[in-house]
């Protein structure tokens, strides 16, 4: 299996290399060459198998030689081996053609975990067998940050550096990335927005000196392992509700589009998925998007969803190449439309992404409403995210196809919104109990490339 740049201009190259690359050389994301297709038969057999099961049959085609079929298990099993629910991701129904995909059994409470667990295995297993080391910077609106540290944390071969707004993060979220006491994390509060922190992250992969010179990895979602392992609970729960016999559809609170370009692969693998509906926050620059054409980002405002707070939405770009017919060069030019204020998306790729995917938008109050209204008609308490997701979702379905929300989020990450929304007050798990009591360590940095590179050399000893 050999994974192209979505700019056309970058090497090609293995799993493994795109794994350990991050972002491609000519600032594009990467993507497999073709994409393997599971038959109707090949869906059915997944029925009744455990989530690492499933999780072993969807991404093997895609790993190519860089893992014999043992280890590429070992490695699975260990990844879910912590999560708090032996289904790893359960679905929940929430009225009759309504149902909740819980995500937020993972260490750190957000869907973040499924992929992050899996890749930190990954990286340890490929660092050790090439003597590498490596440098992971990633760009946090506060749960991937989470998720990356607690994956990384204490590995010999990796330095972690995370980049998170400063005072736009939940205090849960913050403490998750400030608390951890090993030396090879490295938690940075920036001045400004998410988008500011993935700018500043893709400065660094596009400066090839820096790059080069503190082997730069990342695992934001431009790493395209972390979409791969997000492609499994698509099947898992599709399958669930009666795929490949049945179609089923999806809504995806979105921020950055790596979760809902998950779904869009496992469409094109060939699961049966007749909407994928992305959910905004009031940062809806997507859902703008798909109705007018028209992609400007006009700056972050901060919500009570914060982890969705951007306007710069990385995986987008994944869609818009196959949405231009793979013409990398027709995204090199979107993208450099971008850099000077915006573009506009073509009729005809509007038309390619409107025959997969519906959008809604969310505001503050109803965001509130739907937290209060979901935990009185069902007991089941919405993080701020999958609110916005089921708000949507139930104006995005239609009788016959069941719609499957994505819970993003567990609600205790966020305890001031949802309690302000539903009275309820959402308790951390007992293992997590003394968050609050553990002292933090953090360094506040300057939205300064220069001077975030000289801090991340320095602490590497480069
Ligand atoms: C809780 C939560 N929900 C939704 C999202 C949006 O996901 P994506 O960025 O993959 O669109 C995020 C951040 O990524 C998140 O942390
Ligand atoms: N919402 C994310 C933003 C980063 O997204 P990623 O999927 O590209 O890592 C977060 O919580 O950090």
């Amino acid at each position: 299996m050999k994974y192209i740049s979505t700019r056309g201009q970058a090497p090609v190259l293995s799993f493994e290399e795109t794994m350990l690359t991050g972002l491609a050389r000519d600032g594009g994301l990467y993507l497999p060459e073709s994409i393997p297709q599971m038959s109707a038969g090949d869906i059915a057999a997944l029925e009744g198998l455990s989530y690492e099961e499933v999780a072993f049959r969807v991404m093997r085609p895609f790993i190519g030689d860089a893992f014999t079929d043992e280890e590429f298990q070992d490695i699975i099993a260990r990844a879910y081996a912590g999560f708090g629910h032996a289904a790893r991701a359960p679905l929940v129904q929430l009225d009759s053609g309504h149902f909740l995909l819980e995500l937020f059994h993972g260490p750190t409470l957000a869907f973040k975990d499924f992929a992050m667990q899996l890749i930190g295995q990954l990286f340890e297993a490929a660092l050790k067998r090439n003597g590498q080391r490596v440098c992971i910077v990633g760009a946090t609106s506060g749960d991937t940050g989470s998720a990356a540290i607690e994956a990384f944390r204490g590995l010999d071969a990796v330095d972690v550096f995370i980049l998170f707004p400063h005072g736009r993060v939940s205090e849960v979220q913050r403490r998750q990335m400030t608390t951890p006491t090993e030396d090879n994390v490295h938690a940075l509060a920036m001045d400004g927005h998410f988008d500011d922190c993935q700018a500043r992250v893709k400065d660094m992969f596009n400066d090839f000196a820096f790059r080069d010179a503190v082997g730069l990895a990342g695992v934001n979602s431009i790493n395209w392992a972390r979409v791969l392992a997000q492609v499994v609970y698509y099947f898992t729960s599709a399958v669930s509700l009666g795929a490949p016999q049945r179609k089923v559809s999806f809504t995806v609170p979105t921020g950055n589009f790596g979760d809902i370009f998950a779904g869009y692969i496992a469409k094109r693998m060939g699961l049966p998925i007749d909407r994928l509906v992305v959910a905004t926050n009031q940062n809806d620059i997507l859902h703008r998007c798909l109705t007018s054409s028209e992609y400007k980002p006009d700056g972050v405002i901060p919500s009570i969803s914060p982890s969705m707070d951007i306007q710069v939405s990385s995986n987008f770009e994944r869609a818009l190449y196959y949405a231009y017919g793979q013409d990398g060069n027709a995204v090199a030019q979107l993208m450099d439309e971008l850099k000077a204020g915006g573009f506009s998306v073509s009729q005809g790729a509007l038309q390619a992404l409107r025959e997969t995917f519906d959008s809604g938008r969310c505001d503050e109050d109803e965001t509130r409403a739907t937290i209060r209204d979901t935990w009185a008609a069902s007991g089941e308490l919405l993080c701020p995210h999958s609110a916005v997701g089921v708000k949507v979702a139930n104006e995005a379905r239609v009788p016959g196809t069941p719609m499957i929300t994505l819970a993003t989020a567990h609600p205790a990450k966020f305890p001031a919104a949802v309690e302000e929304a539903s009275n309820v007050h959402p308790p951390l798990p007992e293992r997590m109990s003394d968050l609050y009591e553990r002292s933090e360590r953090v360094s506040r940095v300057d939205n300064d490339l220069g001077a975030i590179e000289a801090l991340i050399k320095e602490r590497t000893g480069h």
